[in-house]
């Protein structure tokens, strides 16, 4: 499985968040993508899943220039994303329902894979039967989840998928990333989580400025294990040193 992505490039009112970004990704490559506040990761992940237009690029799957609806990638997708939100006024086992039957997932097989995701994300299963406008933050990422997880995608792309979990929960979706790799199968994962991505990335993007200042393996990163993942980020990213002159603190 090759996802290849061309010279792609978006703005948004002049501004330029991707200028002409070029990545091969490979089944067995679990990504951590990371960079600063608005450097354009969502917009990337949602330039994939076609909820952003870019404005020039190509995106090449199996060898194939995408064109359309790109359904052939979209089905081999399972995305959790802020800009797709589980419905809230579905319980969560009907929202998991409702992306079964979008993708087809036969009854045995749905019912085999929701209890087993959910009795593993969820202490109390309880509330999949409470409509999801009642959960908290980290229940609604764990249906969220679930419902990504579900059709076993062989491209996985998670938009911070561990803001908002409880250290329990965190631990529990790391060893299911964990798990998760194979050959076949693509993980893209967008975090500012370093420690975490640390655990499960097996290569690391870090987007800056509307380019990919770095693309490589977290070995690499990490000057084989010398240097802490937040100061390789760091380096990279040469912070401006900011004086904390408030006189009124
Ligand atoms: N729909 C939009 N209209 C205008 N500007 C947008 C839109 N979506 C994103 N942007 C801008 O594009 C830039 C990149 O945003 P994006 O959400 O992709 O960043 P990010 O790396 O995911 O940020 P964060 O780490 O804070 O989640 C930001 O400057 C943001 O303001």
């Amino acid at each position: 499985m090759e996802l290849i992505i061309k010279e792609l490039s978006k703005s948004y009112q002049g501004q330029c968040v991707l200028d002409s970004i070029n990545l091969a990704f490979r089944g067995g490559d679990v990504v951590g993508l990371v960079g600063k506040n608005g450097a354009g990761k969502t917009t990337f992940l949602n330039c994939l899943i076609d909820l952003v237009k870019p404005d020039a690029g190509d995106l090449i799957f199996n060898g194939e220039r995408l064109t359309g609806d790109r359904l052939a990638l979209k089905r081999t997708l399972g995305v959790l994303s802020d800009v797709l939100p589980p419905v809230p006024e579905f319980s969560g086992f009907d929202y998991l329902r409702f992306v079964g039957i979008l993708h087809g997932v036969e009854e045995t097989t749905f019912q085999k894979r929701s209890q087993e995701l959910t009795a593993f994300f969820f202490d109390d299963t309880g509330a999949l039967t409470k409509k999801i406008s009642t959960y908290s933050t980290g229940m609604i990422k764990k249906i969220g989840l679930c419902g990504a997880l579900l059709t076993v995608p062989s491209i996985l792309l998670l938009d911070e998928p561990f803001a908002g979990l409880d250290p329990l929960s965190v631990n529990q979706l790391i060893s299911f990333l964990k798990n998760y790799q194979r050959a076949d199968r693509l993980v893209i994962i967008a975090s500012h989580d370093l420690n975490y991505i640390q655990e499960v990335a097996t290569r690391l993007v870090v987007l800056d400025e509307a380019v990919i200042k770095f693309d490589g393996g977290l070995s690499e990163f990490t000057a084989n294990g010398t240097k802490l993942i937040n100061d390789a980020l760091f380096d990279i990213l040469a912070p401006k040193t900011k004086t904390m002159a408030f006189d009124w603190l």
